[in-house]
């Protein structure tokens, strides 16, 4: 395929309910669309997973932005590209910038299927109809507000509860949670809000039965989660500090973790994306799909690479619903009874709806 025009769609979007983590809430969705167009004009679609301020990752929509439109478009304008294992390694000269980079990547993704006459979940490699998914539900100030969010997540049938903790907000929080809910598949998320001084609270956590604990410690380490894996029981689960293939194979030596959380964006694309699964496969470790309050375009590639055998955990790819008064795809993403259909269409599978896409777009770049 050669690509001859790339499209730049800056979106705000405004989700159902405010999300809170260890570092700060977000409720309006600043993010990038990038949409690449072949010689026939055929379209493939990425996300830019970022936000507006740099709180998870270094990368933020305006960071990104400028990424794509100085350094990453210009890379891949005219090119002729034989498979889209060729994007990450054009891009590999510029250092890191990975929720950019992947959003480019998986639009070339999402064309070479189309191009090909198959689904992403097939040009993947992914042989699952169906994945199994949880929920990630917020910090909430009053707990009885949480538990009746649980219960209804629960009720409508999501496989695992995934809770946000922090500092102050953790083992009373779980306590409480397990009373009501003894037998529930649970687990927490600390997005790197302690050290290892805070060893003991961590500690206190292995009697609530958790399935893991994510990230407890800062983005990037993997030697003092090496050491507090020793010290705990609950596994941890590893999501910021994996960037790379060389990141996973290195938190797979030295003991980080025992469970990854894949971000495509995190990691720069679906082709490492791919790679990281090989490798936790082969060594036994199993994973799950992480998210970042994608709109359905990033949703759909994110239910495409977890059509891959490796991905053994309900992730976090929950219906579109659960964040959108309207998404951006048709149909929209619907978990039933914890499950999402992989969808057998061309590409991601979903239809882009443009009417809905120019409705929060807030700036735009076709560049030829
Ligand atoms: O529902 C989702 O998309 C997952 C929500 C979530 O947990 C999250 C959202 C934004 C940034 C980081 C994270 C995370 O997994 O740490
Ligand atoms: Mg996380």
């Amino acid at each position: 395929m050669r690509i001859e025009q790339i499209n730049l769609y800056k979106l705000r979007m405004r989700m159902i309910n405010p999300f809170t983590t260890s570092f700060g809430t977000e409720q309006d969705r600043d993010f990038i669309l990038v949409e690449v167009m072949n010689e026939n004009g055929l379209s493939g679609w990425g996300e830019c997973v970022t936000s507006e301020s740099p709180l998870y990752i270094e990368e933020f929509t305006d960071s990104s932005w400028i990424m794509l439109e100085k350094f990453l478009v210009p890379l891949l304008l005219k090119k002729e590209i034989n498979h889209p294992d060729e994007v990450f390694n054009l891009f590999q000269p510029f250092k890191r910038n990975n929720l950019a980079k992947s959003s480019l990547d998986g639009a070339v993704w999402d064309l070479y299927a189309k191009e090909k006459g198959i689904s992403l979940a097939e040009a993947l490699g992914g042989t699952k109809d169906k994945i199994d998914v949880g929920i990630s539900l917020g910090i909430e100030e009053n707990i009885d507000d949480l538990l009746s969010n649980i219960q209804s997540k629960v009720d409508e049938g999501y496989r695992r509860i995934k809770l946000k903790i922090k500092p102050g907000k953790d083992v009373k929080v779980i306590e409480q949670v397990r009373e009501k809910f003894p037998d529930i598949p649970l687990m927490v998320d600390a997005n790197s809000a302690y050290t290892l001084k805070d060893t003991n609270t961590l500690k206190e956590l292995d009697q609530f039965n958790l399935m893991m604990i994510e990230q407890p410690l800062t983005a990037g380490d993997l030697l003092d989660h090496a050491k507090l894996q020793q010290e705990i029981s609950t596994p941890i689960c590893l999501d910021e500090s994996i960037h790379s293939y060389d990141d996973a194979r290195q938190a797979i030596e030295l003991g980080s973790g025992k469970i990854v959380n894949m971000k495509v964006g995190r990691v720069g694309g679906l082709s490492e994306a791919k790679r990281i699964h090989d490798l936790c496969r082969d060594a036994g470790i199993p994973m799950w799909c992480g998210g970042m309050l994608e709109s359905g375009i990033g949703r759909a590639h994110n239910i495409a690479i977890t059509s891959l055998s490796n991905f053994t955990l309900p992730g976090d790819t929950a219906s579109s619903s659960r964040y959108w008064e309207r998404d951006l795809i048709n149909p929209e993403v619907v978990a039933s009874n914890g499950q999402v259909d992989v969808p057998s269409g061309l590409g991601i599978g979903y239809d882009v709806d443009m009417d809905e896409v120019m409705k929060h777009t807030v700036e735009k770049r076709f560049i030829k």
